[in-house]
């Protein structure tokens, strides 16, 4: 590539091995030293520690989650975001961006430069259909990651981020860690594995193993991750100047749970009052102004499903002006982890030489539909009521509940396109680019907008472009298939050279699209809807809100569409494409370690993911313990799986064994009616199912019956939000009722926990 500056010149370096040498020649050469190997004396080069430039830029990205289009400033939004928009003030930012609809793909997409299906990640890494399938929850090994590419190439490598490339079934303690950031190309990784985490209470991974967040009053995962981006880069600056660095900066923000220190709130008070059809149309004006939109862009109509502000009674608005108080407080505070990462960059010297790629993962989230307090109202199908938000109003945003913005909002951040995250019009996957890189990027360049349509299969092979790195043949013995992905490079220096990305396809969930030049066709599957009633839209290109359907006036354009789309989908091994959630998300993988009926845990076992615990739903199962009470004070959780917001609990307090269950504020509990005695004994829960997510429970306590309660309704799909301990119940307690401690952990014995589920 073509370089404006002095980067250029020392960028010659190509091919795995050649930076020894490249090194030698790029360096000043001050003196000589001698070195001794062997009896022989061998002259080698010093050099000149303060002043030799690294050969390569450092390449940073930095994935927000979830944030829509117009969530940044520099995109329209109200939202104060200096830092990033300092950046897109001294960078590119790009208006014809794609990632992939969801999370998971996108991520795969973004560190391997190939299609989502071809390297294993069909959808979000909740889905392990097998080797099989395109759906395996996990990246293939003939697709290297950039972090894998780039430590080839001499660079440090550091993940500090959410990473959802992983099967979520093997986030266990034990592992298996292959698809783990550490075996994924990462030299050091500090954050977390899912979809999502507590924001104040995380389930937090350093490297490979499970680590719990500082004891802090005012702890926040987003500062903690800045803490550690910045410490992994002091680290490799102080100690290998001349190195450079990749590192994966990803937030758990703005996904749900929007959580966020209360100051940042308050920023917002009486922001939102307004409400959300007036909000996105300020946001579409600001977009015209700045010029990131075109002057005639049209301003879609509100969604159907979205009620108008106006009609809206005053207590609906108060509750839904909060959840955008703290979805942009939360923005804002993100922003502020990034100013200081960039400051610590600048501080150490290190910003000019450092290119760094910002991006939102998808569009925004319509997940929650009217706004929730869990994600697990999502995936079990279970809508919050509105008469339950407003009773936690004045919790959104804190860390009693896991708050999701509603579909209002989520149009507002789509502004100005048409729907959201898993769809494949614009307002799924047309997300903000920030490219930032002062020394590669011309000065009469900056703050400029890009306008080329481009994928996010593209960041990667521009990074080796920039760095003049060939994609490997092989990677450990194992052949690697091309880039998908083009360079971008060409356009730093021109907003007016046409895209060389000609065509892209999409698949999610059984919905379709493809790019074919200066046409789209899309159709949006309705989970659950047969395949026959999905609809080909056909638009232009420049119809930037996708508001001018062409698809009857060009029948025999839509057919041709349909069928490259067809080709390209078997290309990247995209078919079959019909996906239905509730048909795949009970299936465990043979392979998964929770894959059977029996399990024995034992004391001091670490967290399990929530994944990856024994699957209890809609079956009979009994959970036992043996355990050893020292004295009548000995007590504590024996087993807890869960948080405050649901799951479940066993444990002993004030002689008592408790049981008790939480689906999502629907509490069962059972205390023993005798006393667990001092000594050995076996504790019994069991489930007897008696309908369709129904049953009976009982509590035993050396084979006698000492409590029962009905469970009229249970979890269908996931049953918490955080994982399985033994001996105690970490992070978030189930029960409110523990009453001391850390932890509530087991003073006694426990000699183990077994699970035996039935096939009933
Ligand atoms: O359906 N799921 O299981 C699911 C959906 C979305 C999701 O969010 S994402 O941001 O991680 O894509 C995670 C899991």
């Amino acid at each position: 590539m073509k370089l404006p500056n002095k980067v250029s010149s020392l960028m010659k370096v190509t091919a795995v091995g050649s930076m020894v040498a490249a090194s030698i020649t790029t360096t000043a050469l001050i003196g000589k030293e001698k070195t001794a190997i062997g009896s022989e004396k061998v002259e080698k080069p010093i050099k000149d520690e303060f002043t030799s430039p690294k050969e390569k830029p450092n390449i940073v990205y930095i994935v927000l989650d979830d944030a829509g289009f117009s969530d940044l400033g520099s995109y329209g939004s109200e939202i104060k975001t200096p830092n990033m928009d300092q950046l897109a003030s001294d960078g590119l930012r790009y208006n014809n961006f794609h990632a992939n609809p969801m999370c998971s793909p996108t991520r795969a997409s973004l560190l391997t430069g190939r299609n989502h299906h071809s390297v294993g990640m069909g959808s979000v890494a909740n889905f392990d259909l097998g080797p099989e399938s395109h759906t395996q929850a996990r990246i293939k090994p003939e697709a290297a990651t950039s972090a894998e590419i780039l430590k080839e190439n001499g660079f440090s490598t550091f993940a500090v981020t959410k990473w959802h490339a992983a099967p979520l079934h093997e986030i266990t303690p034990a592992g298996p860690f292959d698809n783990w950031p550490l075996g994924q190309g990462f030299e050091r990784f500090y954050g977390f594995l899912e979809s999502h985490t507590d924001q104040f209470a995380p389930e937090l991974v350093y490297d490979n193993h499970m680590v719990e967040p500082p004891e802090k009053e005012d702890y926040h995962i987003s500062v903690d991750f800045v803490d550690h981006a910045i410490q992994f880069v002091t680290d490799q600056v102080s100690v290998t100047p001349d190195k450079p660095f990749h590192l994966y900066l990803g937030f758990g923000a703005t996904h749900s749970p929007i959580q966020v220190p209360e100051e940042y709130i308050n920023m917002y008070k009486g922001v939102y009052d307004k409400g959300w059809d007036e909000i996105r149309k300020e946001r579409f004006e600001r977009q015209k102004e700045m010029g990131i939109i075109p002057q005639d862009t049209e301003f879609i109509p509100r969604d159907p499903e979205i009620k108008a502000w106006d009609s809206l009674s005053k207590e609906e608005q108060e509750l839904y002006a909060r959840f955008q108080e703290a979805y942009a407080g939360f923005m804002t505070h993100t922003d502020d982890q990034i100013g200081r990462f960039i400051s610590r960059l600048k501080e150490m010297g290190e910003l000019d030489n450092t290119m760094i790629v910002l991006v939102s993962d998808n569009g925004a989230s319509r997940e929650s539909s009217n706004g929730s307090i869990s994600f697990l109202n999502y995936i079990n199908g279970n809508p919050t009521e509105t008469k339950d938000l407003i009773a936690v109003k004045d919790k959104i945003g804190g860390p009693e509940v896991r708050a999701a913005y509603p579909l209002g909002w989520a149009q507002v951040s789509s502004t100005p396109f048409k729907n959201y995250k898993q769809s494949l019009h614009n307002g799924g996957t047309r997300v903000p680019l920030i490219i930032h890189w002062p020394e590669g990027i011309n000065e009469e360049n900056r703050g400029e907008i890009r306008t080329q349509y481009h994928h996010v299969i593209d960041i990667t092979p521009t990074v080796l472009d920039i760095i003049d790195v060939e994609v490997p043949e092989t990677y450990q013995g194992i052949k690697q298939m091309p880039m998908h992905g083009t360079s971008m490079t060409y356009s730093f220096e021109n907003s007016d050279v046409p895209t060389t990305r000609i065509r892209q396809y999409y698949s999610i969930y059984g919905s379709r699209a493809i790019v074919d030049g200066d046409w789209k066709a899309v159709t949006y599957h309705k989970q659950g809807e047969p395949y026959e009633n999905d609809k080909w839209e056909l638009y232009r290109m420049n119809d930037f809100t996708e508001s001018n359907n062409l698809a009857e006036k060009y029948p025999d354009k839509i057919k041709e569409l349909e069928k490259l789309w067809y080709e390209e989908a078997e290309k990247y091994d995209a078919l079959p494409y019909e996906f239905e959630t509730s048909q795949v998300r009970g299936y465990i993988n043979p392979k998964a370690v929770n894959n059977r009926n029996q399990f024995a845990y034992y004391q001091g076992m670490e967290h399990i993911g929530t994944y990856a615990a024994p699957k209890i739903q809609n079956r009979s199962y009994t959970i036992m313990a043996t355990i050893d009470r020292k004295e009548k004070k000995t007590d504590g959780v024996l087993v807890a799986h869960g948080d405050h917001l649901s799951g479940y609990t066993l444990y002993i307090k004030d002689d008592k064994l408790v049981y008790e269950y939480n689906l999502l504020g629907t509490v069962y509990k059972m205390v023993s009616k005798e006393k667990v005695p001092v000594g050995e004994s076996t504790i019994q829960f069991e489930f007897q199912k008696t309908g369709n997510l129904q049953g009976k429970a009982f509590l035993m306590i050396n084979g006698k019956q000492v409590g029962e309660v009905e469970m009229p309704k249970t979890f269908k799909a996931t049953l918490a939000e955080e994982g399985l301990d033994i001996g105690r119940d970490m992070l978030r307690p189930v029960s409110p009722d523990y009453g001391k401690g850390k932890d509530f952990k087991f003073s006694g014995k426990i000699n183990k926990v077994e699970y035996h589920l039935m096939n009933d």
